[in-house]
């Protein structure tokens, strides 16, 4: 389970008294989510309904398993001339987003290219670059097909370090298995989060459509023909 922090342009609807802020059921954020912090500015008498648009905020908890889809395989690249030892003073100089070196495990990665790519954004990784980031890499609990992309993105050794294998490859056969790596995929969820999604996105809405409707039927009432 990964808790992740989303924020954007979102729609709020809340009850509030009198004339203020309503805060209440917020989604926002690409894709929709809920748990969000919604505020709505407007006036009104007594006790009311509110809705406005403003900024969500908020964390949502990530419980479906992600799946990736191999959809291509790419020829190996650059593995001839890897440098396979580095120290840890070539690596530091490394941590920006256009020159992004890690270590995972013993493995020098260059991560650039992936940056972009990376389902966690690519601030964590940043964050991490120029270090060892082993840490950080085991404490997310990342996939098989993440520890895949480690020896896809491996660029080297950090000197004195022993590498273990990783699916029966090291950094020696790396040279070899490199045609049959995962260049691109997709991220699907699993079909369980499909009700929640559902809930996220229309429960808010049928509300307000209850909400407008009743006022229109009662407005309708109180002219006087
Ligand atoms: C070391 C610093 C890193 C941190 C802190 C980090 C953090 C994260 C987080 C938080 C997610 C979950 C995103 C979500 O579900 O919304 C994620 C997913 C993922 N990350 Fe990283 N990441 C790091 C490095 C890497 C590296 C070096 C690779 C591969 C070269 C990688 C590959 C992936 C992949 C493929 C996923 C999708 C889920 C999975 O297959 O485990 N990450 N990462």
């Amino acid at each position: 389970m990964v808790i992740t922090n989303f924020n954007g342009a979102g729609i709020g609807f809340g009850f509030g008294v009198g004339c203020g802020f309503g805060v209440g059921w917020g989604f926002g954020g690409m894709p929709l989510n809920f748990l969000g912090l919604g505020a709505g500015g407007g006036c009104g008498v007594g006790v009311g309904l509110g809705w406005g648009f403003g900024s969500a905020y908020g964390s949502r908890y990530r419980l479906s398993r992600i799946t990736f889809q191999g959809v291509e395989f790419d020829s190996k690249e650059k593995s001839d001339s890897m440098e396979l030892s580095k120290s840890s003073p070539e690596i530091s100089n490394h941590k920006s987003n256009k020159d992004c070196l890690l270590v995972i495990n013993g493995r020098v990665l260059d991560v650039t290219k992936f940056l972009e790519e990376h389902p966690g954004g690519e601030e964590v990784i940043v964050e991490v670059a120029g270090k060892d980031a082993t840490k950080e890499f085991d404490a997310v609990g990342h996939s098989k097909v993440a520890q895949n992309l480690v020896l896809k993105y491996q660029v080297g050794v950090l000197e004195g370090a022993t590498v273990e294998k990783v699916d029966g490859k090291d950094v020696v056969e790396d040279n070899e298995p490199r045609s049959k790596e995962m260049s691109a995929f997709v991220i699907k969820e699993d079909s369980t989060s499909k009700t929640v999604t559902f809930l996220e996105f229309f429960v808010p809405i049928i509300f307000a459509c209850i909400y407008f409707g009743y006022r229109l039927i009662t407005i309708a009432d109180t002219v006087d023909y």
